[in-house]
């Protein structure tokens, strides 16, 4: 779903991200994230991830990532994953990534830069011009 630049999903937390205290372990956020950025892209993109990654060669590896872990996402919880465009540059993408509980508490954020890369190459390449032009539509007048 994408309302007002932020694009979310509603997701409930598999046994399988968690550990034996019965709450996500904190690598799985980075997982939920990637697949979130998968899921962005499908939406935003003709061909989708998969075209721009496995068709076209582009890679987009992460070279930067703070995150921080204010309150515990337990097993068996509905989450909203929520990211949105922070930054569009010509080489690299900074994302501001949110988990939120149903009660609106903040349970995980962070901001991830991405680069996008020739993956002949594994070199920076500059964003290719219809991904720019869908996130340019979906990041904020002012981002
Ligand atoms: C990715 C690199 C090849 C970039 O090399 P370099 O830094 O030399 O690039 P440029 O100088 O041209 O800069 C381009 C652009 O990036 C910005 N930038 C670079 N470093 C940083 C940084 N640390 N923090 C913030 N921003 C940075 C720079 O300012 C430029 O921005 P502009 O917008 O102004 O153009 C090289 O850094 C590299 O190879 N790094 C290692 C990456 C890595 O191994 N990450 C670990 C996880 S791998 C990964 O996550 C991943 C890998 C893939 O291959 C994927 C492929 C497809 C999809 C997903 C993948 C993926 O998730």
């Amino acid at each position: 779903m994408q309302t007002n630049h932020t694009f979310r999903l509603q997701h409930k937390i598999h046994f399988s991200r968690c550990d034996p205290a019965g709450i996500i372990f904190y690598p799985q956020y980075f997982i939920l994230f990637n697949d979130l950025v998968e899921s962005w892209i499908d939406a935003i993109l003709p061909g989708g991830y998969q075209g721009l990654i496995g068709e076209r060669r582009v890679g987009m590896p992460t070279v930067h990532i703070e995150s921080e872990f204010r309150a515990i996402s337990r097993f068996g919880e509905q989450v909203w994953l929520e990211l949105e465009v922070a930054r569009l540059g010509n080489r690299s993408i900074t994302l501001a990534w949110r988990c939120v509980g149903m009660d609106d508490v903040v349970r995980m954020s962070a901001v991830q830069t991405i680069v996008t890369t020739s993956l002949e190459t594994h070199t920076s390449i500059a964003i290719p011009e219809d991904l720019r032009a869908a996130l340019e539509r979906a990041a904020p007048a002012s981002g």
